[in-house]
């Protein structure tokens, strides 16, 4: 028997960058969180120790300062394929690269003579997000095993109330799998965007009844809850060609009003109108999964003190809480095997 190297990547986690786009007095601020991974041939570093073709790190790190200085930012996805461009077929022994970029809200600050032009307050909690994989290996890597969380902003990690996707990830630990060159829909590139920490609530339009009265059941049925969640979803691009700002930007808007209007009989059937929606208007996506935890409101009890609670007063429990997930597709056109490898969390 022999012991033998498995899949690897390496680079540089969670590099924060803030870049401020001075053209014009109204400067607009882009607020990133950076992972850079580098796939290919690094047998020797592993086993020898031998590091020449090991681009540092610190590198990585510093390409991402340099790229976005020499060429700004656009889009994440955008600056992912240029970050990823940079090093797969530059450097013979980098065939891929994974660059899964996070991106913060800020607002302009409203004065009395309206948005100001250089002062910022932190926005929603919502982060956008993307995945970029490239070239041979890039789809094969493994999901972020491990990764620490605690500087990193990403509000769906530590949290019980935002939906913690990562830890039902048994599908991405493909932890040893060979590399290999899946192909993408985009040729060896690949996108899949998304956004998490998307908290919403309705205080009334939702039911759940009807579910089996098996042993140990205590739910009462109930034809009047409020229902709210912390939507994390990702979707894949099909295509490359897109304004990917504004395909967010409507993609957002398509979850928040189907959460709004879809009359609830079930957090599942949310879920679904959801995704199947953003499918429909949005022909370069290709499959949307959506990880939705339900942050459970209790009617609380208020009759020892003669007052009714005509679902008026609420305990949000924190812990423990439903968590439902899916994919949503189409089933004429699936993405390639191999597509989701490497994007923690999901189902
Ligand atoms: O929308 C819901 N789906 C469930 O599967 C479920 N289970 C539960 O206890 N409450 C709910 N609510």
């Amino acid at each position: 028997m022999a012991i033998v190297l498995g899949t690897n990547r390496y680079g540089k986690a969670e590099v924060r960058l803030v870049h401020v786009d001075r053209t014009t007095p109204v400067h607009v601020i882009t607020d990133l969180n950076v992972t850079s991974q580098l796939i290919g041939d690094f047998a020797d570093t592993h086993l020898t120790g031998a590091n020449d073709k090991v681009i540092a790190t610190d590198t990585q790190k510093n390409t991402i300062y340099a790229l976005a200085r020499r060429d700004g930012i656009g889009a994440i996805e955008e600056f992912g394929l240029r970050l990823a461009r940079n090093y797969v077929g530059t450097y013979a022994y980098v065939t891929g690269a994974r660059m899964e970029i996070e991106q913060y809200a800020w607002d302009r600050i409203q004065t009395a003579d309206g948005p100001h032009d250089h002062s910022f307050t932190r926005g929603p909690a919502t982060v956008r997000t993307t995945v970029v994989k490239k070239g041979t290996g890039a789809s094969a890597a493994t999901g972020d095993v491990g990764r620490a969380s605690a500087a990193t902003g990403d509000v769906g990690r530590a949290s019980a109330a935002t939906g913690d996707v990562g830890r039902a990830s048994a599908a991405t630990g493909d932890v040893g799998r060979a590399s290999v060159a899946t192909p993408g829909l985009n040729g060896d590139e690949t996108v899949i965007s998304g956004v998490s920490g998307l908290i919403v609530l309705k205080s009334t339009g939702s039911e759940f009844h009807g579910f089996p009265d098996v042993p140990y059941t205590s739910l009462v049925e109930t034809d009047d809850r409020v229902m709210a969640t912390s939507v994390t979803s990702r979707w894949v691009y099909n295509t490359l060609e897109v304004d990917f700002d504004s395909v967010f930007a409507s993609v957002k808007a398509i979850l928040l009003e189907q959460f709004a209007v879809v009359h609830s009989l079930s957090l599942q059937q949310t879920l679904f109108a959801m995704g199947r929606s953003v499918l429909e208007a949005h022909p370069q996506i290709s499959e949307i999964r959506l990880s939705m935890p339900n942050l459970h409101h209790f009617v609380v009890d208020l009759g020892k003190w003669d007052l009714d609670n005509p679902n008026m007063v609420f305990y949000a429990a924190d812990r423990p809480y439903g968590l439902i997930e899916a994919a949503v597709v189409r089933d004429d056109a699936p993405v390639p095997p191999g597509t989701w490898d490497g994007v923690a969390g999901f189902v």
